[in-house]
């Protein structure tokens, strides 16, 4: 065990109405916006197959040009209102922005840099304009926050010299300074989303990371901030030397998601993957032909697994320079938004129902008692349901839209749920209700080995 001054301050997940709320949530919507969403991934007619919002380093761009993108920023298509409507028939109860991103742009007017949208030819503060839209849908919004930034002068990868010590405080200070000014004058958001918390610089200085949270929490009361924030004395991230979570939920999983069988670890704490729709695409990138871009249902899929895992899952969207939304993007939020309609109880307010996987899909648990979803994605072609129930545990009943399906004690601890033989185009969700009696006089004869 180390003595730590700046590791977990809390052990085991935090039970307050606000942070219930987050976990309720489920289901996000990560957008990614900034100046990077003008080149879109080209640069001189060339395209760069790297994340579009690395396009500043992947292109070699000198800061003064890249900077100088800010002049351009005028999406004269963007409308704060339409992507709240959207995302609120995509089935999204929270949205978390960029507020500034690895370039360092604010997409507020903040008085800690000029780097900032007033300067803008669009001159309106755009998060402003989100964060009233988005909450006037009944959606949460939260701020994702760059610690990394590759604009501020001070900035530093590593701290090799006094000179680095003295330069990289200043911008610790410029940062804090910025993220009280967030959550001051936007007084509903709800959660911090920290990023670019990787580097040498941060892990040195685990102490800023302690302040932060506690400053964030001092000014906003209730306020959630992410593992990827913190570090501790010693510069361990996310969990401290001791093995304990920091932040209020685990952000490690980006672009992927843990194992419903080898990960079950997580549901022990609150946690979030953050998800692309491409292979590796945050900010707006012209040509998506250059990986595999992920169906609406593919990313349905992920969102039940993440549920049924205890776990929020924050999908991503890219708008383009001129604040239009792309095809792709639209009919994803069109075709989840169909399902969630009718299915969203089976996401909000549940989570992990501590039942063995089983190949046809996965188990949420709502919060009603004695109650379980069953989330259907692979139809066995016998029709037949497995289902291994925690000693025990009897099933009394199954039904699907109403509708009462068979259910067969085949042996101990394990049931069939009787399905139609069909091809489904979205996933079934079948209820079931326990208690009851098991089957009458059933001895069931164990394996001979
Ligand atoms: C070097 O690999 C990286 C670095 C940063 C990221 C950033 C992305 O730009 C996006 O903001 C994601 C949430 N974040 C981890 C992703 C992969």
């Amino acid at each position: 065990e180390f003595k730590l001054q700046y590791g977990a301050q809390r052990t085991g997940k935090r039970t307050d109405a606000a942070m219930e709320r987050w976990r309720g949530n489920r289901f996000g919507q990560f957008i990614h916006w900034g100046l990077y969403a003008i080149p879109g991934g080209v640069w001189n007619g060339k395209t760069y197959n790297y994340a579009a919002e690395f396009l500043k380093s992947s292109a070699k761009i000198p800061g003064s040009t890249w900077d100088s993108l800010m002049y351009q920023f005028n999406p004269k298509k963007f409308s704060a209102k339409e992507w709240a409507r959207m995302a609120k028939r995509m089935g999204a109860k929270y949205m978390t922005i960029t507020t500034k991103h690895h370039e360092g742009f604010c997409l507020w007017p903040s008085r800690f840099t000029e780097f900032n949208i007033s300067r803008t030819p669009y001159g309106k503060d755009i998060l402003k304009e989100l964060v009233d839209a988005y909450n006037a849908e009944g959606i949460d919004v939260n701020f994702y926050y760059s610690v990394l930034d590759w604009h501020h002068p001070d900035w530093r990868y590593d701290i090799k010299s006094p000179e680095d010590s003295v330069a990289f405080r200043r911008y610790l200070d410029f940062a804090f300074n910025q993220l009280k000014e967030l959550a001051t004058n936007y007084p509903t958001v709800k959660a911090f989303w920290f990023d670019g918390t990787w580097d040498n610089s941060v892990k040195k200085n685990g102490w800023w990371t302690y302040e932060v949270e506690q400053m964030l929490k001092q000014v906003s009361p209730g306020a959630i901030v992410n593992s990827r924030l913190r570090a501790d004395d010693r510069g361990a991230r996310h969990f401290d030397s001791n093995g304990q979570l920091m932040g209020d939920y685990e952000s490690g999983y980006e672009r992927r998601l843990p194992d419903p069988v080898t990960d079950l670890k997580v549901t022990k704490w609150d946690w979030e993957a953050c998800m692309t729709v491409p292979e590796n695409q945050w900010g707006y990138h012209k040509d998506w032909s250059i990986s595999h871009v992920k169906s609406p249902l593919e990313l349905l899929e992920m969102l039940v697994h993440t549920t049924s895992m205890g776990g929020n899952f924050l999908l991503n969207f890219g708008p383009a320079g001129d604040g239009s939304i792309r095809p792709e993007e639209q009919r994803i939020a069109a075709e989840i938004g169909s399902w969630m309609q009718n299915n969203g109880n089976v996401i909000y307010n549940s989570g992990y129902a501590g039942w063995e996987k089983q190949d046809w899909g996965y188990f949420t648990a709502p919060s009603r008692p004695n109650t379980l979803n069953m989330v259907v994605f692979n139809l066995p072609v016998s029709g037949l349901l497995k289902v291994k129930v925690p000693a025990g545990v009897k099933i009394s009943t199954a039904s699907t839209g109403g509708k009462k399906l068979r259910v067969e004690e085949i042996a101990k601890n394990q049931y069939l749920v009787h399905f139609e033989r069909k091809w489904f185009a979205m996933p079934q969700v079948i209820v079931l209700e326990t208690g009851g009696e098991g089957k009458k006089g059933a001895q069931y004869q164990d394996a001979k080995t």
